[in-house]
């Protein structure tokens, strides 16, 4: 369908600041032009999306009978991140964000880890919405779980040419609510960038959680980190015979072509993999028993949600991410029940400035003036400044953040309101100059929960 697309090139279309950064003459540090590649918004909306359908549930909100899948969201405005939801046990994710963000929803984009059933999706082109993108595996009403026996999960990705009346119903009401609206209904899934993947693979694998995790397991090739996080496989369709019978029932047959199959599955998995690399390095936390925060699969959950977030940094060296979430006084409609998302964001150049030349380099350049400090917004900074909900005294708030916060942002931090950091040590307690850590062990009055070891101090 001409709504559908799949881009080819990463970011086509786009700028890529970060690389065209790096190759400018004015670089002269080899550490900075060697740093890894980064990860298009595309990409980052897309992993956000599928890791939040992963949400830890108090209980599995599949229903066998039903067919309906869980699902994750990511609602985007101006390029920023205004809402993360995921299924509940009463409420889709779609119809979550409808109730959560109301006429707000005009103009945002929106990016599901399935393409989501018409349910949810009259509702989402009602409210106003400017696109709507979906991971192209099974859909939220599932093409792959047989109606009438109560076959175990393990179970549904064996039953090929087997397609519900339900889902057929589903497909070709989606097909028609799609048709006939005003919104950019489309698959967006972009190729990773060349050397991303390894990228990531080889800072996940130096990253403080892996470090201290798996000290003997430093030689793992991505397969092996891939099938350590099993729940992963939900977004591949295992055959290609099924993918192609279920991207036919979408109306997306010409995505069933060659090459554009191929690619479209070998994207997928690239996809999948990334997202395997980074949970797989980051294990749960041992929060002590008195801890009133979070449970301890959330907090991992979030603190991956920020590494994801790290990978889209401007800054040539160090990715850095920061989500803050807070817990409302009842329980929320989504899958996520008391949390709702405050903001995020990744350390980078002023927004808006991806053409203008920043210095970006680091202590080592004698030159001060061609250092990057005084010009880059922190993590911090980006998910405070552009937070989508206000920080309310009585909620609980919590800033989950990649890096040590640094001494230009403790004070903000604190000002803000935050309730609780969960971060790791990486520079804690230094003074390198332009950027000093030795802040953060003095700030009172807030839980402090250090990744690296994961203890409250
Ligand atoms: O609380 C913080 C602290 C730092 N940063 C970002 C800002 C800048 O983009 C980068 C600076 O990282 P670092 O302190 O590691 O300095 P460096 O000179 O880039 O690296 P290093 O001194 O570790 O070699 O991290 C944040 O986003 N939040």
């Amino acid at each position: 369908m001409e709504e559908s697309e799949i881009r080819d090139r990463a970011d086509q279309g786009q700028s890529s600041p970060g690389r065209d950064k790096r190759d400018s003459s004015t670089q002269t540090d080899s550490r900075v032009q060697g740093h890894g590649p980064r990860l298009s918004k595309v990409n980052l909306f897309t992993l956000l999306s599928l890791w939040m359908e992963l949400f830890p549930q108090e209980q599995p909100e599949e229903d066998d009978l039903s067919q309906t899948r869980g699902m994750g969201l990511v609602v985007v405005h101006d390029s920023k991140v205004v809402g993360l939801h995921c299924s509940g046990p009463e409420l889709h994710a779609g119809q979550a964000a409808v109730i959560q963000h109301g006429a707000r929803l005009a103009n945002c984009q929106l990016y599901f880890s399935r393409r989501p059933c018409a349910t949810c999706l009259k509702m989402i082109i009602n409210a106003g919405v400017s696109q709507i993108s979906f991971w192209p595996g099974d859909p939220e009403v599932s093409m792959l779980r047989p109606t009438s026996t109560n076959q175990s999960h393990s179970h549904l990705h064996s039953v090929p040419g087997c397609i519900s009346e339900k889902a057929t119903l589903d497909a070709m009401a989606t097909e028609k609510l799609k048709s006939n609206s005003r919104p950019h209904i489309c698959v967006l899934l972009q190729p990773l960038p060349s050397g991303l993947s390894q990228f990531v693979n080889e800072t996940s694998r130096e990253c403080d959680f892996m470090e201290r995790a798996t000290d003997d397991e430093s030689g793992l090739s991505t397969g092996e980190l891939f099938s350590r996080c099993p729940s992963l496989h939900t977004f591949l369709v295992p055959t290609s015979q099924q993918h192609q019978e279920i991207l036919t029932q979408m109306h997306l047959e010409n995505f069933c072509v060659e090459p554009y199959f191929s690619n479209l599955r070998n994207n997928m998995r690239e996809l999948v993999e990334v997202l395997a690399a980074v949970a797989s390095s980051t294990p749960e936390p041992l929060l002590p028993p008195h801890h009133e925060g979070l449970s301890q699969d959330i907090a991992r959950h979030c603190i991956i949600q920020a590494r994801l977030l790290a990978y889209r940094t401007d800054d040539p060296k160090v990715g850095v991410g920061a989500v803050i979430w807070a817990k409302g006084q009842s329980a929320g409609c989504d899958g996520t029940r008391c949390l709702y998302l405050v903001g995020c964001g990744y350390n980078a150049y002023p927004a808006g400035s991806q053409y203008a030349e920043y210095p970006q380099m680091d202590n080592k350049q004698e030159d001060r003036q061609r250092r990057k400090y005084r010009y880059i917004i922190h993590a911090e900074q980006n998910a405070l400044t552009f937070r989508t909900r206000d920080i309310k005294p009585g909620d609980p708030t919590m800033l989950f953040v990649t890096k040590c916060p640094c001494d230009e942002c403790v004070p903000l931090i604190r000002g803000a309101g935050i309730s609780h950091i969960y971060t790791t040590d990486q520079d804690r307690d230094k003074d390198k100059g332009e950027i000093s850590y030795l802040k953060f062990s003095s700030l009172k009055n807030i839980s402090k929960f250090i990744v690296s070891t994961w203890t409250d101090r």
